[in-house]
């Protein structure tokens, strides 16, 4: 589903962040991307999300280059990848139910369907009765909920997340690996990007390794 071919991104000086990385991600696979920080996870997801191009080498999705898509097209993709940040991004002066909603009227989807869709998803990270909520009256896990439930929205084929448990504390870190995994158990894959050790020894699940831009490291487990 996934392939990265000999990719390096450079940003001129100083070393590459990413150098000569080859990986390939197969459909409902969930990925962890480990390494220090500055190994090169961020610009991976980038990449993926198509927000960057590689500087050589290719990234492919569904046998698609991502390097050769239009800016329509760009769009058209980005709408099949949900992206969780470290730090939430919700609209402050959006409820809870607003925040998930949106994304989904500005692609058009009936009001009808969109309001079925943000409460069902509400209810599945368990916030059903927060909905009317403002994002800074919610805790940092609750937050993150939102924003996981806010990228499913599209029902995307792809989940990427950058240190999604980066604000939250151990127990939270583990609920929202829990909803990650439930996810990933109806289909979705999912490329998680964390430097927390004992978030991928809960995970139980493939894990790959960067170092100073370079892949260092894929093990599954046993
Ligand atoms: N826009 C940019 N311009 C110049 N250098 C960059 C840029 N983005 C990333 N880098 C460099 O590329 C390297 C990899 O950065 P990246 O953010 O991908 O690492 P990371 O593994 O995600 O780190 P962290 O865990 O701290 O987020 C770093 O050395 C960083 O300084």
């Amino acid at each position: 589903m996934i392939t990265l071919a000999a990719v390096t991104r450079s940003y001129g000086q100083g070393a590459d962040a990413l150098r000569d990385v080859s990986l390939d991600i197969d459909k409902g696979e969930f990925v962890c991307l480990a390494g220090p920080s500055g190994a090169g996870k961020s610009t991976l997801l980038r990449l993926l999300l198509r927000e960057d191009v590689a500087t050589s080498g290719q990234v492919l999705v569904n046998g698609t280059d991502l390097a050769t898509l239009r800016r329509d097209e760009r769009q058209a993709y980005r709408r099949t990848v949900g992206f969780v940040f470290q730090d939430f991004k919700l609209l402050p002066a959006r409820t809870v139910f607003e925040n998930v909603a949106t994304v989904a009227r500005v692609m058009g989807m009936p009001r009808s369907q969109q309001w079925r869709r943000a409460s069902m998803l509400l209810q599945q990270v368990g916030l059903q009765h927060r909905m009317e909520a403002f994002p800074l009256q919610l805790s940092g896990g609750e937050q993150q909920r939102v924003a996981i439930a806010r990228a499913l929205m599209n029902a995307p084929s792809i989940l990427l997340a950058d240190e999604p448990t980066g604000n939250l504390d151990r127990a939270l870190s583990l609920e929202v690996m829990d909803i990650f995994r439930d996810i990933n158990a109806s289909g979705t894959t999912v490329v998680m990007a964390t430097h927390d050790q004992d978030l991928i020894a809960y995970v139980r699940r493939r894990v790959v390794q960067l170092q100073h831009g370079q892949l260092v490291g894929d093990r599954r487990p046993s």
